[in-house]
């Protein structure tokens, strides 16, 4: 029911029993790293292969990283995080049209992340609408803002050319053939999740999305600029992602750390809410169509007796991502050979 979405009230004083999550898994704000940062790599430096090398270096690292430079022109960012805004600003009624419980839908507004299952709530609420082929789907997408579908459509188009520029950049820098990675995962789909967190009374209590890894190949994340609450897990420690105007935030996802036989590595994340101001992020998943095999290619076995995890398709995969808890043990365990 749309009366559920967090941003159908103007403010809260304290948070709903309902999003208060147990001692032991609390955010503990205090311990987060801040002042770290993932790595930024410039992809307008004329040096690919020292491109190539940081890409190599953060995906095995980290598994995020920020680029600037990016080919996503900057006022397409901004029109995208402005009709986004204007989104979550409309009337409650108006956006209840698009409210839905059902995650199979191609388009649909919600709120926390799978309120059937989860007992306890994430501060967020969510617009999420599958973008490839963008014919196919822009037709079902909101209408109100007026610039809406124009706007999301450009950035989607964009996000898309950088997704196979990385991908492009990831090959290389395992050594595989340029288009190795785009021809594996096939004709991928694209979804978009436009994350709204509400300002919050009591941060410490509560997520904006709880600790979970991407199931797909690749994440595109534009942030809002002034806002910070993504958070990494790096060597047992949380580090908090400071935004960059220009930058985008992008993660390796399972599929990529399974075809990488566990060199690149698809890293736990969380976004993490405040008293102060509310905050708004737009995630681009690159996902590989459902019946894509995913397996490493024999190169990177090596020397190894059998690769890391067992072959599967995506479609196996993403059903059994989703039949568990997102923040259960890492999902890639249980395809480990
Ligand atoms: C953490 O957030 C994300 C998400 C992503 C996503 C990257 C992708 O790769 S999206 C590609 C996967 N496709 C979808 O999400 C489309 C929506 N879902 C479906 O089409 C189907 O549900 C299904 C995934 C194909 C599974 O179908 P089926 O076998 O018929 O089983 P169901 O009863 O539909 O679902 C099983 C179980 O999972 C729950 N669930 C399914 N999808 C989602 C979802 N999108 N979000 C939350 N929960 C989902 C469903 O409610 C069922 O739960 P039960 O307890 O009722 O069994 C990338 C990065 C991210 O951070
Ligand atoms: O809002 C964020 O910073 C993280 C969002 C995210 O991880 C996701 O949507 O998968
Ligand atoms: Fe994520």
């Amino acid at each position: 029911m749309a009366d559920q979405l967090l941003s159908a009230v103007s403010d809260y004083v304290s948070i709903p029993e309902s999003y208060v999550r147990p001692e032991s898994q609390r955010p503990r704000l205090n311990e987060v790293i801040r002042g770290a940062n993932i790595p930024t790599i410039d992809l307008g430096s004329e040096d690919e292969l020292q491109i190539i090398a940081q890409v190599a270096d953060a995906c095995r690292s980290f598994g995020f990283f920020q680029v600037v430079n990016h080919g996503v022109p900057l006022e397409s960012m901004q029109k995208m995080m402005a009709v986004a805004s204007e989104f979550f600003r409309l009337p409650p009624e108006e956006k209840a049209k698009h409210y839905s419980d059902d995650p199979a839908k191609k388009m649909r507004l919600s709120t926390s992340f799978n309120i059937k299952k989860e007992t306890v709530r994430n501060w967020r609420d969510y617009l999420r609408l599958h973008c490839y082929p963008l014919e196919e789907f822009v037709p079902g997408w909101p209408s109100n803002p007026a610039s809406f579908r124009d706007v999301v459509s450009t950035y989607c188009r964009e996000v898309r050319r950088l997704g196979f520029r990385l991908l492009r950049a990831i090959s290389l820098s395992l050594e595989l053939e340029e288009g190795y990675m785009a021809k594996v995962l096939g004709e991928q789909e694209q979804h978009m999740a436009v994350n709204y967190y509400p300002k919050c009374p009591e941060p410490e209590l509560t997520y904006g999305l709880q600790a979970h890894t991407d199931p797909n190949a690749l994440t595109v994340l534009l942030q809002d600029p002034n806002v910070a609450g993504l958070q990494v897990l790096k060597d047992g420690k949380w580090i908090a992602v400071n935004p960059q105007p220009d930058a985008l935030v992008i993660n390796i996802g399972d599929q990529l750390q399974a075809l990488s036989n566990g060199r690149y590595r698809s890293v736990w994340h969380r976004a993490v809410v405040n008293s102060e101001r509310e905050r708004i992020s737009v995630a681009s998943f690159l996902c590989p169509s459902s019946s894509v095999v995913i397996s490493p290619p024999e190169k990177l076995v090596g020397d190894r007796a059998r690769p890391v995890y067992r072959t599967y398709t995506y479609d196996e995969y993403y059903k059994k991502f989703w039949s568990r808890n997102l923040d259960d043990d890492h999902c890639l365990k249980l395809f480990e050979c």
